[in-house]
């Protein structure tokens, strides 16, 4: 679970001295952390997976008959592990977004959930200012409930009250697109198409402001017009001061909203710096 930063200091942003002359530059706030993430290690634990080719019947009468003669060793019980991130440290600031990229099964939605506070760390730390919110295209929202009640459901999980979500709800609603093609909202969300159902989750996981965002390739799956007011949207929620790290493949998105990337590859952070610079690394990279 995500340690929880002691809240920065306000007075800690350098405000200008008062024998400095007018024409001076004011000098530049101090930037404030918001993710900590110190010599990090991931390590999944996957139950029932050496099972040497047997079925899984098998496998299972197996492993009962060896724990009724009481030698039983991890490997033998068929536990796993899976070294997802190693050794990964970065520190984000408020107003950052960050790009986290790398070719599949790099570990970037495992480092995701570990700053969601929804994945232990094996090793290190990782420390928040606020609370992060996860946005993935898999956030659970309910299927048999109508768009209407989910936009409810999901504000009021987000923290949100009873007020503000009916004062956002039309905010809400136009801005996922969902009843531009009739009145869909007031349908069970399993009637959506996989797009529309993203387009909503984004739309009510972005209605909030957020300290720390986390994004995990919701752009992906909207049309172009509805990526342009996501990457917009973007914009607002760091231009209001929280950080926002976006997962995805699209290395166009990632351009046009990221500042910063920090590049993945086998569960090791391999470059962490300005966009132009990393992702010129990266494509050199993945053109091999
Ligand atoms: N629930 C899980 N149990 C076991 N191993 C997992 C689990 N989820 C991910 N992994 C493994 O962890 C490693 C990192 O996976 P992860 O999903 O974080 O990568 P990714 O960079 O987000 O990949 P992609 O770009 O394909 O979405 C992979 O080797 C994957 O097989």
């Amino acid at each position: 679970m995500a340690d929880t930063l002691t809240k920065t200091d306000p007075g800690a942003v350098a405000a200008p001295t008062k024998s400095a002359p007018d024409t001076a530059a004011a000098p530049a706030p101090t930037p404030i952390p918001t993710v900590i993430a110190d010599q990090v290690d991931i390590v999944y634990r996957v139950h029932g997976a050496a099972t040497s080719g047997r079925g899984a019947a098998t496998a299972a009468l197996g492993r009962i008959l060896r724990r009724r003669k009481g030698g039983d060793d991890g490997a033998e019980r068929g536990v796993r592990t899976v070294h997802a991130v190693r050794n990964v440290s970065f520190t984000a600031y408020r107003g950052e977004a960050i790009g986290l990229i790398g070719t599949n099964g790099s570990g970037k939605s495992t480092l995701l959930k570990a700053v969601a506070g929804l994945l232990p760390v094996e090793r290190g730390h990782i420390y928040t200012d606020g609370q992060p919110s996860l946005l993935g295209v898999n956030a659970a929202l309910m299927n048999d409930l109508t768009g209407e009640r989910n936009v409810h459901l999901g504000g009021l999980a987000m923290g949100m009250s009873r007020e503000q979500v009916r004062e956002r709800y039309e905010e809400i609603v136009d801005f996922s697109g969902i009843n531009d093609k009739g009145d869909f909202i007031s349908l069970p969300m399993r009637t959506y198409s996989s797009g529309m159902a993203a387009r909503l989750r984004f739309s009510i996981g972005s209605a909030k402001d957020h300290d720390v965002l986390l994004i995990d390739e919701a752009l992906a799956t909207g049309d172009r017009s509805f990526q342009k007011r996501s990457e917009a949207r973007i914009r607002e929620l760091r231009a209001r001061a929280g950080t926002v790290f976006l997962v995805s493949h699209n290395n166009k998105s990632i351009r046009d909203t990221c500042d910063r990337v920090l590049w993945l590859e086998r569960g090791e952070l391999r470059m962490d710096g300005p966009t132009a610079e990393v992702m010129r690394e990266y494509e050199r990279f993945t053109a091999r």
